[in-house]
């Protein structure tokens, strides 16, 4: 018998396919403090949450028996990943059964926002029959930023349109191909905070997404503008957004999610201009009924055996093969993750070349791996090695897989090139006898870099006197540096220049050292 804790509010229909299933028991206890879920964690199997409990290391450490976490929505953001791995526990989630409601509570947020519904609302209740404070904006023409055109943003934008709103929209996958299709136009991230009269994030919470709505966001925001988050706390700088509504510069905010839930008295919400609500963008009969049964289903899947559908944190390759290829697993998320970095432009074409001793072993897991990697930067953690090729193709990326002889070498070779409309850019890697992965070659540049902490890759010219530059620069912003490997194309010409450092660089860490003269591009990335 399986012992499940539904810990916070599931839809009856998807807790009866628990209940009906004769080898399950389901316990429905919702509002459980830390500790209580703490305590009692040991008891269940299976834990099913939506995004209120807080699924922490310590919860999982206690879990002795716990076999999967089911995550009723999209965001796994509230569930410590690494530690459900590490202790063999299973994630899944329903990443499609709320796209619908997500995208309709956005926009009732923003035509509610444009309108002043609520702020009316309690005006009439307030006993107030005032028809001049409450004149509004209509959508139609006006231009529809949509930061993050996934799932929900693609919804959006098609009701958006529906609103006969223009509707401008960056996506690192967005090209301008996609764009006529849709019949939207496409824009850079500046074109949109340059051009929109409303602007609505969609993107997940992620280190390229945390607070990219922030002072020097807005300040490129026209007069007026008015912004919408249905997406994820974190995403805009609160105390930035707060500071450009009471200077006038953003008329008004739609918020259903904040860095800190729940929240209650949070100082955006003393603001007339702001309207929200509890973090209700799945709040439906239908999305909560989609995504519990969805999930559910997987819970008993996975218990019983079977294949889950939407696993968030789990390898499937058979074990024969496993045991032959997992240490390339690592390698090629390494090189996925470091070469996805090294773009800010549309991944068109990934390739993916093996060769040495890896030009026998099966490629399909390895490359999985790669594109995971490669993924995760811009889709998050709930990229894994058994969806990524699907969601490859899903955003009109092309995957190619070949062996070549040459070996350059190295008994084993794994190179993965990423096509963008602006070039080719490339990485390999190999395993070292008792040492464990290598960059070996970035581009045309020949390197020996431990894939592993936090890495900054400086393109500058070969000239006397860059390297103790950049030195003396990090050491004014006591940044320690632990490794340095350069290489050039010919003497004066072009040339790289790996470090790894003992912290991640910060925004004016970076920007000092863009500011070098001989650099011309840096970039940082964890590994
Ligand atoms: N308020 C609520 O109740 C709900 C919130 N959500 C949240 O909405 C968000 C979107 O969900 P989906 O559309 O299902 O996800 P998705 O994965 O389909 O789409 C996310 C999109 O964001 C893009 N993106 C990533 N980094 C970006 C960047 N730096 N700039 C611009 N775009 C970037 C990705 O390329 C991707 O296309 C997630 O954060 C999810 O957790 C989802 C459902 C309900
Ligand atoms: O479970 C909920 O209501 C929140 C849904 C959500 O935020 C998500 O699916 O990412």
């Amino acid at each position: 018998m399986f012992h499940i804790l539904a810990a916070d509010p599931i839809s009856t229909e998807g807790l009866s396919v628990l209940q009906h299933d004769p080898n399950v028991t389901v316990t429905d206890e919702t509002g459980l403090s830390p500790d209580e879920l703490e305590n009692r964690i040991d008891q269940f199997d299976a834990l099913l949450v939506r995004s209120q409990t807080k699924v922490t290391r310590s919860v999982i450490e206690k879990a002795s028996r716990l076999k999967i976490i089911g995550r009723a929505g999209v965001g796994v953001d509230n569930i410590d990943l690494d530690a459900a791995t590490e202790h063999g526990v299973l994630v899944v989630n329903a990443p499609n059964g709320n796209t619908n409601s997500a995208a309709e509570h956005t926009m009732a947020m923003t035509m509610a926002l444009s309108r002043q519904i609520p702020q009316a609302h309690l005006s009439l209740q307030n006993g107030k029959w005032d028809r001049k404070k409450y004149v509004g904006f209509e959508l139609k023409g006006k231009k529809l930023g949509i930061i993050g055109l996934g799932r929900i943003g693609t919804e959006v934008a098609y009701r958006a349109k529906g609103q006969r709103m223009d509707v401008i929209a960056y996506d690192p996958f967005f090209t301008e191909e996609k764009a006529d299709q849709m019949g939207i136009e496409y824009g850079t991230l500046e074109d949109v905070f340059q051009e929109a009269d409303y602007i609505t994030v969609h993107t997940p919470l992620l280190k390229d997404t945390h607070h990219m709505i922030n002072a020097d966001a807005f300040s490129k925001m026209k007069d007026g503008v008015h912004i919408m988050n249905c997406a994820r706390g974190g995403i805009i700088e609160e105390d930035a957004l707060y500071d450009a509504i009471v200077s006038g510069k953003v008329a008004g905010a739609a918020i259903d999610v904040l860095e800190d839930e729940p929240f209650q008295d949070h100082k955006l919400l003393q603001l007339p201009q702001v309207i929200a609500t509890p973090h209700l963008g799945a709040s439906t009969v239908e999305a909560q009924e989609n995504v519990a049964i969805d999930v559910c289903r997987d819970i008993i899947n996975h218990l019983t055996g079977e294949m889950a559908q939407n696993p968030v944190n789990m390898p499937s390759v058979p074990s024969d093969v496993l045991s032959q290829i997992e240490p390339y697993f690592h390698l090629a998320d390494k090189l996925g993750t470091f070469l996805i970095h090294l773009t800010e432009d549309v991944p068109e074409e990934v390739n993916v070349y093996y060769s040495g001793e890896l030009s026998d072993v099966k490629m399909a897991p390895i490359t999985r791996n790669a594109v995971k990697g490669l993924l995760q930067r811009h889709l998050g953690s709930h990229v894994n090695d058994v969806n990524a090729l699907y969601l490859a193709e899903q955003k009109g990326i092309t995957i190619n897989e070949s062996r070549t002889a040459t070996t350059k070498g190295f008994t084993n070779l794994l190179t993965v090139e990423v096509k963008t409309n602006s070039g080719a850019r490339s990485v390999s890697g190999t395993l070292l006898n008792g040492l464990g992965p290598r960059i070996v070659r970035v581009d045309q540049y020949s390197v020996d870099v431990v894939p592993q902490g936090h890495l900054v890759i400086i393109h500058h010219k070969d000239l006397p006197g860059v390297i103790g530059n950049m030195g003396s620069l990090l050491s004014q912003y006591h940044v320690n540096i632990a490794t340095m490997q350069v290489d050039r194309s010919n003497v004066g010409g072009d040339a790289i220049m790996i470090l790894t450092v003992d912290k991640f660089l910060d925004k004016d860490e970076m920007t000092a050292l863009k500011q070098l003269e001989e650099i011309s591009d840096v970039t940082a990335v964890d590994l």
